[in-house]
């Protein structure tokens, strides 16, 4: 089995990114042997922090963006780093080419319970012949990500990776090394499994309400089949399940909080996700325009996230279109 090193080297990506990526990687391991330490560690549970987005942060959270940040800081190449846990950007060498933003551990209320979490990461390079440190020099739409990807922390560690040129997939061997598992990962176009936190119902749009009342209707409804449906809270564990065997997961946006377009955060989950989810063959959209495409105007704006099968993204937006034009 290939080392990631070797087989980005085979596919002739640039040298620096290769360094930066292997830098990252560095990082999650370090992270992975936390995790799995767990408990022993005294890494478990909540610290007395909120972060920017008004959310409690867990000890682990913090220690993941610690680990990350000096890691990745560490290394020249870096011009600097945004991190869902931090409130601003950090700056390193004033020369480097690279900008990294992540979510230092996602799905973080699985931590307690032991359940799969994981690291996500998009590179970005510097705009030609800018020097000042800036927020601005990170508010690049998703098409202009160089690379992005997860560690899925999970019974195995698993690296999904895309260059921009399709994606696969490294498992962490106990010799410490990623080795390639999956190349050339493809999600089917249709899928019959589909992920959405139900208990927030009562407060989607009437496209997204009538959109999952005609899944959950099954083969007595219009869709004529029965789908299956599943949620782990952990957005890495949802695109890793979809990478694998297809599907749709949708987090989108709702009435509790009018004034956010969703959840989840576009330069530390709907971009990277969706850059992935679209190199493998899939769709992803706010359920009305394409994520990758959105001129970011705040490090920590949210988004709207629908992804997965390309066929069901395709119908869940036929759905939006119908109540819009109503
Ligand atoms: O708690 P909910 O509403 O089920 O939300 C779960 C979603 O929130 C997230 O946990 C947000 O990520 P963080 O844990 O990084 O804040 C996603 O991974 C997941 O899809
Ligand atoms: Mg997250
Ligand atoms: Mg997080």
């Amino acid at each position: 089995m290939q080392l990631l090193s070797n087989f980005l080297k085979h596919k002739k990506i640039d040298s620096e990114l290769i360094e930066l990526i292997d830098t990252l990687m560095l990082a999650c391991k370090e992270i992975a042997l936390q995790l799995r330490e767990g408990e022993l560690a005294g890494v478990l549970g909540v610290s007395d922090n909120t972060n920017i987005q008004g959310e409690t942060q867990k000890k682990l959270d913090i220690i993941a963006n610690e680990v990350l940040k000096k890691v990745l800081l560490d290394n020249p190449i870096v011009r600097g780093v945004a991190s869902e846990e931090e409130d601003f950007p950090v700056f390193g060498n004033s020369d480097g080419r690279f900008l990294v933003t992540f979510d230092p551990l996602d799905g973080s209320s699985n931590i307690d319970i032991n359940v799969s979490v994981g690291t996500i990461f998009s590179i970005l390079e510097v705009p030609a012949g800018v020097h000042e440190n800036s927020v601005d020099l990170f508010l690049q739409p998703g098409v202009q990500q160089l690379a992005a990807g997860y560690v899925l922390y999970g019974p195995s560690a698993v690296l999904s990776l895309t260059t921009g040129d399709g994606v696969n997939m490294f498992t962490l061997a106990h010799t410490g090394d990623f080795l390639l598992t999956h190349e050339d990962v493809t999600i089917p176009a249709d899928t019959s499994e589909f992920a959405i936190n139900m208990s927030n119902q009562r407060f989607w749009e009437p496209g997204m309400r009538n959109y999952i009342d005609d899944l959950l209707a099954g083969s007595e409804g219009s869709r004529g089949r029965n789908f299956n449906m599943r949620w782990v809270a952990s957005m890495v564990a949802e695109v890793h399940r979809i990478l694998t065997r297809g599907g749709i997961f949708t987090y989108p946006w709702d009435s509790r909080e009018p004034q956010k377009p969703g959840k989840l955060r576009l330069m530390y989950e709907g971009n990277p996700m969706s850059m992935l989810i679209e190199q493998a063959g899939g769709k992803s959209s706010t359920c009305y325009s394409r994520i990758m495409e959105i001129q970011p105007d705040a490090i920590h704006q949210r988004v709207s996230v629908a992804l997965g099968s390309r066929n069901e993204v395709d119908t869940l937006l036929e759905y939006h279109q119908a109540n819009k034009n109503d």
